[in-house]
């Protein structure tokens, strides 16, 4: 396994070189820089964003990304973008079971399935929600991303991503983040792998507010960490995969894009590891709404009212006192997608599995499936920890539709409702006079 140095901090103004003296010091732009490398700005917000939410970053590389030829259309397999009106929206409740991992070679790029989303690129709001399922590391290729940002919630197999900033590991129980429009590649050095990804098309993610919490505590901005610069001079054909308004471009190089001798910047990959998250619950009574465990934020213009949340249910001690300590029953008018990791979900007891999905949109009636509250309603509330468990949700202010792949996929489970079917009615004593 190759030792990987990191930088700490989310949204840090971070600087690597890989060559000492390839980063100009205090100027971006000096007329001759080091070696005869080239200058070159990635944006990923206005100029002129806030200084707060403005991210960019500066590479020095062996060539300007401007040298390749034009980009032609190719084959997008299962990869679907916004606007999602392949099928209608449905009010149903929807659970679906993991990809079957693929038979055939499968890179990364490839093995992307759609499961459903929201917003458009075009319009840049919403999220897409996809599941990938690969046993091919991407061989002089890479890809990007011009329509937003893609965070990867890795379920099997650890990812080898290489990126113009550097390299990240990312195994089962960590996360990467990488910034629109920069360039990756994805090795599977343990072999198969399978995961989740939310592309966010809207402000890119960031810590959320803690509020009375205070200056400490759930992700913590130290545990995120982006690469440090390492770079390939490596002149060979390498095919250079776009994602452009929801449609896959290519183009071919003469050389590795990760030709990135040095940088210094705010648009960056990062990794995080989720057994970082510090829990926050309640040590009272009741079941807090689950905001408690937001990891990431992308903000819309409404404030608190996200284009998208993403949120862990991590291993957590549970002591609420003569409370239904599982999530309520609830209808919400924020849209639900939700994965597993591994292990139980502390909702649902029964055919919600490692790498599954479920999908519970603006205002469906959910809940724990009726196992989980006979369990519930009849337990000891002496401490308990929820243990060996990672579920996760991707919750966004507008409804989620699923594509027309995810609807006819044999993943999908037909009597996911049948999970609440059998909940027995309250009796409550009657009341005179209370029949007509
Ligand atoms: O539906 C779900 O399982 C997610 C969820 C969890 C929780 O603890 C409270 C509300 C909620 O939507
Ligand atoms: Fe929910």
């Amino acid at each position: 396994m190759d030792t990987i140095h990191y930088l700490s901090g989310f949204g840090n103004e971070h600087a690597s070189e890989a060559i000492p003296g390839a980063l100009p010091v205090g100027q971006n732009t000096p007329q001759r820089v080091a070696f005869g490398l080239y200058a070159e700005q990635i944006s990923g917000t206005a100029f002129t964003a806030p200084r707060g939410e403005n991210r960019r970053t500066w590479f020095y590389r062996l060539r300007p990304s401007a040298t390749h030829p034009p980009y032609r259309r190719t084959e997008a397999r299962h990869l679907r973008s916004g606007p999602f009106d392949e099928v209608p929206p449905t009010p149903n409740r929807l659970r679906w079971n993991p990809h079957p991992l693929p038979t055939e070679p499968t890179t990364f790029i490839e093995g992307l399935f759609t499961m459903g989303g929201n917003g458009s690129p075009a319009i840049g709001a919403g999220a897409a929600v996809h599941v990938y399922a690969a046993n091919t590391s991407m061989v002089d290729t890479a890809f990007f991303n011009a329509d937003g940002e893609l965070l990867i919630v890795p379920q099997s197999g650890t990812l080898r991503i290489v990126t113009e900033m550097g390299v990240l590991r990312v195994p089962p129980g960590h996360v990467a983040l990488i910034p629109r429009g920069v360039r990756m590649r994805v090795e599977l050095p343990d072999g198969p792998v399978r995961g989740y990804i939310c592309e966010n098309y809207g402000a890119s993610f960031r810590l959320p507010e803690l509020g009375p919490i205070g200056a400490n505590g759930l992700a913590n901005p130290r545990d995120f960490l982006a690469p440090t610069a390492s770079y390939e001079d490596v002149e060979r054909p390498t095919r250079l995969v776009q994602k452009f308004q929801g449609h896959l471009w290519e183009t071919t190089l003469d050389h590795s894009p990760f030709d990135v001798v040095a940088w210094h910047g705010t648009h960056v990959p990062y990794a995080y590891d989720l057994a970082r998250f510090n829990t926050i619950n309640t040590v009272s009574f009741d079941h807090p709404d689950p905001s408690i465990f937001t990891v990431l934020t992308s903000p819309s213009e409404t404030p608190g009212t996200a284009n998208c949340d993403f949120v862990i249910f991590p291993p957590r001690w549970m002591v609420a006192e003569h409370t239904f300590r599982p999530p309520w029953f609830h209808r919400n008018v924020m849209s639900e997608m939700m994965g597993l990791v591994h292990g139980v979900y502390d909702a649902k007891a029964d055919q919600f599995v490692p790498g599954g999905v479920s999908l519970h949109n603006c205002m469906s009636a959910h809940g724990p499936d009726r196992k989980t509250y006979e369990t519930a309603v009849a337990a000891d509330l002496a401490p308990r920890k929820i243990d060996n468990t990672l579920a996760f949700m991707f919750e966004t202010r507008w409804v989620i539709a699923p594509t027309s792949a995810a609807m006819e996929s044999a993943t999908l489970q037909s009597d996911y409702d049948a999970c609440w079917g059998e909940l027995r009615k309250a009796q409550v004593p009657t009341k005179e006079g209370s029949t007509p």
